[in-house]
């Protein structure tokens, strides 16, 4: 679509110093529409100094950086209006009631006046928060500034969401909400970019995951390529006989390149990275030798398996 953009996010070859340290060293990535593509990295790796470039509230040294097809360096008002920004931390608006909170973002982002009281409850309606209408924004936990957070971000309903860990104040109904409405809106064909620590969470929400570490794109994976059958994890088993399981697990494993078993679990081990294909076979194995194997079932998911490969050589 005409000044839309192929993509939501698109940047390539994105470098930012701060001093001695360099948080990008030529980072790419694109985020579609109508998808949730996920931002995970180990502490340091270059998540947020990414989201504020995107953001448009912090220069790249080098690179190219368009959202909605707008260069944020040739044209950053319009890259602002089509983006929603949710920080990890809240802003410093404590002294304002909830409701002037939104209205102020919808006031900034040109919302006429007679829509801006009907889209204030729509939006406290959408985070579940309007039984808060008129109190203070101090007077709200953390869990509820941060969905007060999200319904800002959605204040101009942007075309691209920008989320830095979105759920990490979150309850878990607060959670389940999140994302369902991250769905939503992706199914509405938004392109949203979210960062978070939380694994398993982020297998749920999201569409693809782009792993960056040191300040570079380490991988770029649809999700359902790495949670379907092909998926290489790994697999908990117990036995009624752990010193039997171990020892043939040793024999079995021995001499198969990149598989790992850890033996010291209570009452079984950990063995991995297999397929589902893989896991059976061992499984066969284990049988024939006349081990005792009372369960099998993935330690972990793909998304963590492959975070943890890449993030092996660091530690
Ligand atoms: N304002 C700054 N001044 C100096 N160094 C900075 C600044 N912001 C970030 N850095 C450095 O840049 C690197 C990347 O930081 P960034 O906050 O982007 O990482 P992150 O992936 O978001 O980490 P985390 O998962 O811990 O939130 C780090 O080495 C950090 O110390």
């Amino acid at each position: 679509m005409a000044g839309r953009g192929e993509f939501g996010v698109e940047a390539r070859g994105v470098t930012r110093s701060f001093g001695s340290v360099q948080a990008l060293g030529g980072l790419d990535i694109t985020v579609p529409y109508g998808q949730v593509t996920a931002l995970v990295g180990p502490n340091g790796a270059g998540k947020t100094t990414l989201l504020l470039i995107l953001a448009t509230l912090l220069a790249p040294d080098a690179g190219l950086v368009r959202i909605a097809g707008h260069d944020v360096r040739q044209s950053p008002a319009e890259a602002r209006d089509a983006l929603g920004w949710m920080p990890d931390t809240f802003g410093v608006y404590d002294q304002l009631t909830v409701d002037e909170y939104l209205a102020f973002f919808a006031d900034a982002y040109g919302l006429p006046k007679q829509e801006r009281p009907r889209r204030v409850r729509a939006l406290l309606s959408l985070v579940h928060l309007e039984d808060r209408l008129g109190q203070p924004v101090h007077a709200l936990s953390r869990g509820q500034k941060q969905r007060l957070g999200m319904a800002r971000a959605l204040v101009h309903r942007p075309r691209v969401l920008l989320l830095d860990e979105p759920a990490s104040g979150l309850d878990p109904r607060s959670r389940i909400e999140l994302r369902d409405l991250l769905r939503s809106l992706a199914a509405d064909g938004a392109a949203i970019l979210v960062s978070s620590h939380i694994l398993s969470e982020l297998e749920e929400i999201a569409d693809r995951v782009v792993l960056v570490d040191n300040g570079r794109t380490a991988g770029d994976h649809a999700m359902a390529d790495l949670t379907g059958a092909e998926a290489r994890v790994r697999w908990r088993l117990r036995s009624l006989d752990p010193g039997l399981l171990t020892t043939t697990l040793a024999r079995v494993l021995d001499g198969q390149a990149g598989l790992e078993a850890t033996a010291d679990l209570p009452g079984g081990a950990e063995v991995g990275p297999l397929t589902e294909v893989g896991a059976a076979a061992l499984l066969a194995e284990l049988v024939a030798a006349d081990v005792p194997v009372t369960g099998l079932a993935p330690a972990g998911s793909a998304l963590e398996s492959a975070y943890l490969a890449m993030t092996e050589n660091r530690r």
